[in-house]
């Protein structure tokens, strides 16, 4: 079991480089099994557990996969087997993304329904209206959901009663090779929605409008091998974005995209934090005293839910009563406990969170209740007095590629350890006693 401990009272400086997008390359990764022709080649794609998850999936299902240096390259030429097992959806649920894909592809699609996980209970059935809209016949039972088209899915109008952002690509997959035109909307409009986008029309797919509410995609007979660059990590980079500004610190944010950050920048803005928009990112300069202010989560360009836990470490630090509404999942404040083991003032009111601020934060033991959470409490670690230590990594690991290490390179106090070899501490008691 690792640990990341940090101390507190650094302030950070100099300049991080962002990853590719965990959002943008899980997609994208699922998307290549459309290509019966040719190879795929994803290049800026991070390290991360989720993308080593996704690839166990791709190989399961009989497609060719190499992952080296920031490149994967996907063949999914030969014919593809029709199910995920739950081993890997339940190690990481964005495995449902690959059903779209094969039932354009195979007619068929047979994955372990996903359940729920520490942020709600994020059901589904989105996805699942959109595909039978377009013809499939979808049946569950025994821990499985299968869909299932005569010949090939058939064009659809087909409204989302929320802009999920998995159905939108899971129906925007689908319908790439379904014969006629697909019309979505109420669509997700999120930079990684763009991102996939881009990949399938590379492919050779006819897909236009996304990004904005309503996307139209005429069905093509067949998809081909295609080289495409996975945009940089929005979350990633507001992230460290909020560790400069709670240090108080000066640090450019290389890869940060400000059309993508625009909620965000607003926000950090309006608190006192200065951000200056440079050739190759965003340069952040955290002010001697934070504002406090209120906060909602919304889909994009709304304020993104994947920030929520960092920005309620700023609050935090705030001088004020500040005010954050989670809108997009039911059960997203499971870090609040954690905050309060470091003394921050702050109570759950439904479906918002009071923080009264600024606390006066203090080391303690904490768990990564989830992965944003688990970088949230890491943040909160930098300004708090004494040792923090943030248990629980395997969430982390999903989202961010040596996160310790690139906060240490902007001089933070922080290590990871590994804590297998080192005796359990009633071991030890046991053999001094
Ligand atoms: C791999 C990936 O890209 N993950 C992101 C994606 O997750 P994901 O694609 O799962 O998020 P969705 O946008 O689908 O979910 C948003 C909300 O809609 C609900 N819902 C969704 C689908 C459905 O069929 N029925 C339904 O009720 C969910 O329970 C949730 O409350 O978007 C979220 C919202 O920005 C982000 O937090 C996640 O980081
Ligand atoms: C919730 C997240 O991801 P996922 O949908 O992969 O769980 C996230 O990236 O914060």
């Amino acid at each position: 079991m690792d640990k990341i401990i940090v101390r507190g009272g650094k302030r950070l400086t100099g300049t991080v480089k962002v990853e590719g997008a965990k959002n943008a390359v899980l997609p994208v990764i699922a998307a290549t099994l459309l290509a019966s022709k040719g190879k795929c080649e994803i290049l800026d794609v991070p390290e991360l557990s989720d993308v080593y998850t996704i690839n166990e999936v791709l190989r399961y299902l009989n497609a060719d996969v190499s992952f080296s240096n920031n490149r994967i390259t996907v063949d999914a030429s030969r014919e593809l087997m029709m199910e995920a097992p739950f081993e890997y959806v339940r190690k990481m649920r964005a495995s449902v993304l690959v059903m779209g894909s094969l039932l354009a592809r195979e007619g068929r699609a047979k994955i372990a329904l996903p359940g729920g996980c520490a942020i709600g209970s994020r059901p589904i059935d989105q996805h699942l209206k959109g595909f039978e809209a377009m013809g499939a016949k979808v049946k569950v039972g025994n821990g499985f959901i299968d869909a299932e088209v005569e010949g090939r899915l058939k064009g659809a109008k087909i409204y989302l009663d929320f802009p999920s952002v998995g159905a939108t690509e899971n129906i925007m997959m689908a319908a790439t090779l379904a014969e006629g035109t697909t019309i979505i909307d109420n669509v997700a409009k999120e930079p990684e929605i763009v991102d996939l986008a881009n990949f399938l029309n590379g492919m050779g797919a006819k897909v236009r409008g996304a990004g904005t509410g309503t996307i139209r995609i005429e069905g093509v007979k067949e998809l081909h091998g295609t080289t495409h660059h996975i945009i940089p990590d929005r979350i990633e980079a507001g992230t460290f974005m909020v560790a400069a500004a709670i240090t108080g610190g000066n640090v450019l944010v290389q890869g940060a995209v400000p059309e993508h950050l625009s909620s965000l920048v607003s926000k950090m803005q309006e608190m006192g934090v200065t951000i200056q928009e440079e050739e190759t990112g965003l340069r952040i300069i955290g002010p001697e005293r934070l504002k406090p202010v209120d906060i909602k989560t919304m889909p994009h360009p709304g304020f993104p839910t994947d920030m929520q836990s960092q920005m309620m470490a700023l609050l935090l630090a705030a001088d004020g009563t500040s005010m954050i509404t989670e809108t997009v999942f039911e059960n997203r404040f499971m870090h609040v406990e954690e905050f309060r083991r470091m003394n921050g003032n702050i109570k759950i009111d439904g479906r918002s969170v009071i923080i009264d601020g600024p606390s006066t934060l203090q080391g303690a033991e904490v768990a990564a209740t989830d992965l944003r959470a688990g970088a949230a409490l890491i943040l909160a670690g930098l300004i708090a007095d004494g040792y923090t230590r943030v248990t629980e990594l395997k969430h982390l690991d999903r989202g961010y590629v040596n996160f310790h290490q690139k906060l240490a390179s902007l001089g933070a106090d922080v290590e990871r350890i590994t804590l297998e070899s080192a005796p359990a501490v009633s071991e030890v008691e046991v053999k001094e006693a």
